[in-house]
């Protein structure tokens, strides 16, 4: 069976690594550097480094230069994500040498943008579906921006190489995955899913390894790291298995 991918986050609000409770603003715990996670990530073995621009996803200013100078800094694979949204977005972000960037708001509301730059970039491109229920939220997860198959279906027909889905109601919770929500996105693409909010321990990760049969590819895992459920040594062993 093809293992899970892990992808360790570091969320960055204000120049600090944080960690909200659904994504909202304002629920910050604070986790220090961000380099300095993100360094420890890639010695404890990652592979991969999920790197997310609060400020810029809520509109709040930007921590390009931080982020651009992360993602310089690492030796392992880059997921970029957060208020990446046009031209100049999307080239500052692919110019920092990431593998893929995510993208969520511009896929609601500048749906042809979008379809371009899958077009031109390909498997660096990813689309994020952050749902409440069936129903996309962007702008920093605060607007509501259309149903989740209808979009889903659209990006599939224009080429979209991945998605990266998160329940927002799980999202820094520690209350695991929404595991339903995962098939049933599997059951509707072809695609690699990405599943991302609420990793709580070692036995999600297992649940969730269990679905890559079906299409999904790879686990982001945020505050569980942060606040030491498990290791990410620990994680990685797991899902080796
Ligand atoms: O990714 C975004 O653009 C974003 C926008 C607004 C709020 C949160 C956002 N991302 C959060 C993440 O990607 C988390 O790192 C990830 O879901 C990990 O969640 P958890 O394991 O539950 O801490």
């Amino acid at each position: 069976m093809a293992k899970l991918e892990l992808l360790p986050a570091v969320d960055v609000r204000d120049g600090q690594a944080v960690r909200l409770v659904h994504g909202e603003s304002g629920t910050e715990t604070s986790y220090g550097s961000p380099l300095d996670a993100a360094l420890a990530w890639q010695r404890s073995g990652a592979e991969w480094l999920h790197l997310v621009d609060l400020d810029a996803a809520f509109g709040t200013g930007d921590n390009r230069a931080l982020v651009r100078e992360v993602t310089e800094v690492m030796d392992i694979k880059v997921e970029l994500s957060g208020g990446i949204r046009d031209d100049d977005t999307l080239a500052a972000a692919l110019a920092t040498g990431c593998t893929r960037v995510n993208l969520g708001t511009a896929a609601l509301e500048t749906p042809e943008w979008v379809a371009k730059v899958i077009a031109e970039h390909g498997d660096r491109i990813a689309v994020g579906l952050d749902v409440r229920g069936t129903t996309l939220r962007g702008r920093g997860w605060t607007r509501d921006g259309g149903d989740l198959y209808e979009t889903l279906a659209r990006l599939d027909s224009e080429g979209c190489a991945r998605y990266v889905v998160t329940d927002i109601a799980k999202d820094g919770t520690l209350q695991g995955p929404n595991l339903e929500l995962l098939k049933n996105v599997c059951a509707a693409t072809d695609k690699p899913v990405v599943a991302s909010g609420g990793v709580s321990s070692l036995d999600d990760l297992r649940a969730i390894a269990e679905l890559v049969p079906q299409g999904v590819e790879g686990a982001i895992v945020g505050k569980a790291l942060y606040a030491k459920a498990f290791t990410l040594e620990e994680a990685l062993e797991e899902v080796s298995r």
